[in-house]
């Protein structure tokens, strides 16, 4: 499977996102720039996390109007696999590829540490390596990572299976209702998660839960 990176300025996380891509399928991820119109033919975009243009007006809120996000737009519409972690997650609610939204932590910190993940569907591209109910640990680094959405909006995704993870044991950094650290949207093609999997697939990270996540959306074996 081929992967793509987004880059963009202000984006932090894209060289351990390429590096995690790389090490679990054995190919490097092309990258993509901000004012590409037309994407490489790969199965998987991911959009990493960072500061996207500084976080200015609203997490996210730039880079969703820049021109490559009318393409990553189409692509999605195609059925290519999309991932947006953290800023990117912020990016591509922004860019109205996912519901909701994400507001400043209920703490109005900034938090960095490690959480626990229920994998609340494993029938999905994105983590059809775990089991549901498993508990993975996954790290959080944000200040914008608060998920909302209205009463309609979340009885549609809670019921549509939509919610993939939750934060588990009591381990909500950020407030954000109904535990939810990670949506889908209905085609089952899009996924966006506030954690970093990407900083926790290799024993020099301390573990490899985070692996699975790439292993599902890169169709190869876990290991
Ligand atoms: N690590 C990140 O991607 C941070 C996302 C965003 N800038 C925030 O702080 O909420």
């Amino acid at each position: 499977m081929k992967s793509a990176v987004l880059q963009l300025p202000g984006l932090n996380r894209d060289r351990d996102m390429i590096a995690a891509l790389t090490k679990i399928s054995g190919t490097a991820p092309v990258t993509i720039w901000q004012t590409e119109t037309t994407l490489p033919d790969v199965d998987l975009i991911v959009i990493p996390g960072g500061f996207s243009y500084g976080d200015y007006l609203r997490c996210g809120a730039i880079a969703a109007r820049m021109p490559v996000m009318q393409a990553v737009k189409a692509a999605a519409e195609r059925g290519t696999k999309v991932l947006g972690v953290c800023n990117g997650f912020q990016i591509l609610l922004e860019a109205g590829l996912l519901p909701g939204a994400l507001m400043r932590n209920s703490s109005l910190k900034f938090v960095c540490k490690e959480i626990k993940l229920e994998v609340a569907n494993a029938d999905t591209d994105f983590t059809r390596a775990y089991a549901k109910g498993q508990i993975i640990r996954c790290p959080v680094a944000h200040h914008d990572g608060n998920y909302f959405a209205d009463a309609e909006t979340l009885k549609a995704i809670e019921g549509n299976g939509q919610v993939v993870f939750r934060y588990a044991e009591g381990t909500n950094p950020n407030g954000s209702i109904n535990d939810i650290a990670g949506v889908m949207n209905e085609k089952g093609n899009v996924l966006g998660m506030m954690p970093h999997p990407e900083n926790l697939i290799e024993a020099a990270h301390g573990g490899n839960d985070g692996r699975g996540i790439f292993a599902s959306a890169l169709d190869v074996i876990a290991a």
